[in-house]
């Protein structure tokens, strides 16, 4: 019973390299660049390509009638975000695709897998410095065959946080992001960080790099591998309001322990946003 998803946390891990090798490749060459929800929300043919392969491999492998997929591609083309009760798995081919289009060397495949909408295990492959993060719920966090945790900073005077813009760039949720962040920086903290993906953020958090990444206005593919590898790694998640986190909720507050989500969840100026599972 302990060893329940093994063989779909070991396929998830041969997936997501062979997706992120595909990426690699691909920014060796021209990149067609289109937008999706505004001009600063862009997407590539290798976005769609990287979520069919995987998805195909994973249909292929474990059945289509039993499993369910949620893929950040097929989702902005209409499919809807369903989360159920089923083995769902929740997949962003390429986090970071703006990183991606520029070059910028941060680049995530990130695959989640549920059941009963808990998330069993976690992968986030770093394709472009090549970094297998990975988690399985009960077995710990790795990066490829180490171990992480969490810093055991508990001194919010000597953190690193992270945190996201995101695409919105209406000027109440641009001044609300910058406000959060300048209250943060002024507390003060060591320093502010982003490297341009949620995934790689959440992995960054789990090795100890940072104490914690917030974002509002995520979405579940981002964060839901990157969920299980920060909890596997000895730290926690939160509601940016403090409350229980909710996958769905597109806000998210990951960190190395409470003393530290609870010091950053004071500065954050929350806004709203539609919900991942909203009915449209
Ligand atoms: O679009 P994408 O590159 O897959 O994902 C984005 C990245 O994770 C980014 O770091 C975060 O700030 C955005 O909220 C995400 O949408
Ligand atoms: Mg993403």
């Amino acid at each position: 019973m302990c060893d329940q998803w093994k063989e779909e946390f070991e396929y998830a891990v041969q997936v997501a390299r062979a997706a992120g090798a595909v990426i690699r490749k691909a920014g060796e060459c021209e990149i067609k660049v289109q937008t999706k929800s505004c001009a600063v929300d862009l997407v590539t043919q290798t976005d769609d390509r990287v979520e069919k392969i995987i998805i195909g491999s994973l249909k292929e492998q474990f059945g289509e009638g039993t499993h369910c997929f949620i893929g950040e591609e097929s989702v902005s083309k209409g499919k809807p975000c369903v989360f159920t009760d089923k083995p769902t798995w929740i997949i962003d081919p390429v986090d970071g695709t703006t990183n991606f289009v520029h070059g910028f060397p941060f680049v995530a495949v990130s695959i989640a897998f549920a059941v009963n909408k808990k998330l069993e295990f976690g992968v986030v492959y770093s394709c472009i410095e090549d970094k297998m993060y990975k988690a399985r719920k009960g077995h710990g966090a790795f990066c490829d065959d180490e171990q992480i945790q969490v810093s055991d900073v508990k001194d919010i005077n000597k953190s690193i946080i992270i945190s996201e813009h995101g695409t919105d760039r209406s000027p109440e949720k641009v001044s609300k992001i910058f406000s959060t962040m300048q209250k943060i920086l002024r507390i003060p903290v060591h320093g502010l960080r982003g490297s341009g993906t949620a995934a790689t953020n959440m992995c960054l958090v789990a090795c100890g790099a940072s104490e914690a990444f917030f974002e509002i206005g995520i979405h579940c593919w981002d964060i839901a591998a990157g969920v299980v590898i920060v909890r596997e790694a000895g730290g926690i998640l939160l509601d940016v309001d403090g409350g229980e986190f909710d996958l769905m909720s597109r806000r998210m507050v990951s960190a190395n322990n409470k003393t530290i989500a609870d010091r950053i969840i004071k500065e954050i100026e929350i806004f709203e946003v539609v919900r991942d599972d909203a009915e449209i």
